[in-house]
């Protein structure tokens, strides 16, 4: 079945907090650091995971990463992990979890991901995550439910499935890139396709060219995965996210960096859920 993308179809499907809610309900989102030097990323889709609404994000970093992070996370909580039976056990309460962004093409990447796959959260896989199945995809479908979601852009799509977007097109080989991995894929571009398993396909054909700089692609997993903590159905999250991200880059328009993004989100969301303002 096919979608466009308007609000309409989605918002409101849109996570809001009731009377009682605390932050364990309202949701709860993982973020999946690199080492010292490579912390930036998780850290944008950290913030943006917070933003879009998840009651309680917390960053994994290995050990190194450790005294890096804490002066600039500040609502977002920090936890290290050594082995990836101890990313297991500190993922296991988590709603959602994304891992990827400046993860590092290393195999503890992969490892780590399969200790994810161990727990009930669900997973956005993203960047380096991807990258590194390239020679073995088939070793990540194994691993992925079908309410994961998979994020590549075309570079990181032609590495895990090699050919299909010259043969399909870009619909097409979304379509049957979600069927061979079994979960949502993302592919993301200018017009941004999203499929699922079981055939729903939305195109985005409201991308801002904005969002061509760096980390934005980081703050849009992090948005997805703060949807899905919120426990919105994985497809929905992942179309309503393409769309704000989106709205919110062309608001900000000339100048924007992926630290805007996050930022400006709060309007776009108060939008989408009072029904007022362009949306
Ligand atoms: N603030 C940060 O810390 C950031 C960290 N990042 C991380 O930095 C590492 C390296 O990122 P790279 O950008 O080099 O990795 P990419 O896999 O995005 O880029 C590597 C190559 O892929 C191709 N490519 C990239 N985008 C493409 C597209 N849209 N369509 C077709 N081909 C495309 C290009 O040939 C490029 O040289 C990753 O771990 C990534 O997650 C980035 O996410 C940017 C921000
Ligand atoms: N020209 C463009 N028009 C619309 N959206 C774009 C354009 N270029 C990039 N984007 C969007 O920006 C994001 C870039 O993600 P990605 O390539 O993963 O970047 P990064 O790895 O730096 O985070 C995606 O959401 C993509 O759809």
């Amino acid at each position: 079945m096919k979608f466009g993308n308007s609000p309409s179809e989605w918002r409101h499907l849109l996570p809001r907090p009731g009377p009682d809610s605390h932050k364990h309900v309202r949701g709860r989102l993982g973020v999946v650091s690199g080492g010292a030097l490579s912390t930036g990323a998780a850290r944008l889709s950290a913030r943006a995971g917070l933003r879009v609404g998840a009651g309680l994000v917390k960053v994994f970093c290995p050990p190194d990463a450790a005294p890096v992070l804490p002066p600039s996370l500040e609502a977002v909580m920090l936890a290290s992990f050594a082995t990836p039976e101890q990313l297991q056990a500190l993922a296991d309460p988590m709603d959602a979890v994304v891992i990827g962004p400046a993860a590092g093409l290393v195999e503890s990447t992969a490892l780590n991901l399969a200790a994810l796959a161990r727990t009930g959260a669900a997973l956005v896989v993203d960047a380096d995550a991807l990258t590194l199945f390239r020679d073995r995809p088939e070793q990540l479908f194994a691993w992925l439910d079908r309410d994961d979601v998979l994020t590549p852009h075309e570079g990181e799509f032609e590495r895990l499935f090699p050919g299909l977007l010259a043969a399909e097109g870009r619909e097409g080989a979304a379509q049957e890139a979600a069927r061979l991995a079994g979960a949502i894929v993302v592919l993301k571009g200018a017009a941004t396709v999203i499929a699922a398993p079981d055939g729903r396909l939305a195109v985005n054909g409201d991308g801002s060219p904005w969002l061509a700089t760096a980390g934005s692609g980081d703050v849009l997993a992090g948005m997805i995965g703060g949807l899905i903590a919120q426990h919105m159905d994985s497809f929905d999250a992942a179309r309503a996210a393409v769309w704000i991200h989106s709205e919110a880059a062309r608001r900000f328009g000339p100048g924007l960096i992926s630290e805007d993004l996050p930022q400006g989100l709060p309007a776009v969301l108060a939008d989408l859920l009072n029904g007022s303002g362009s949306v």
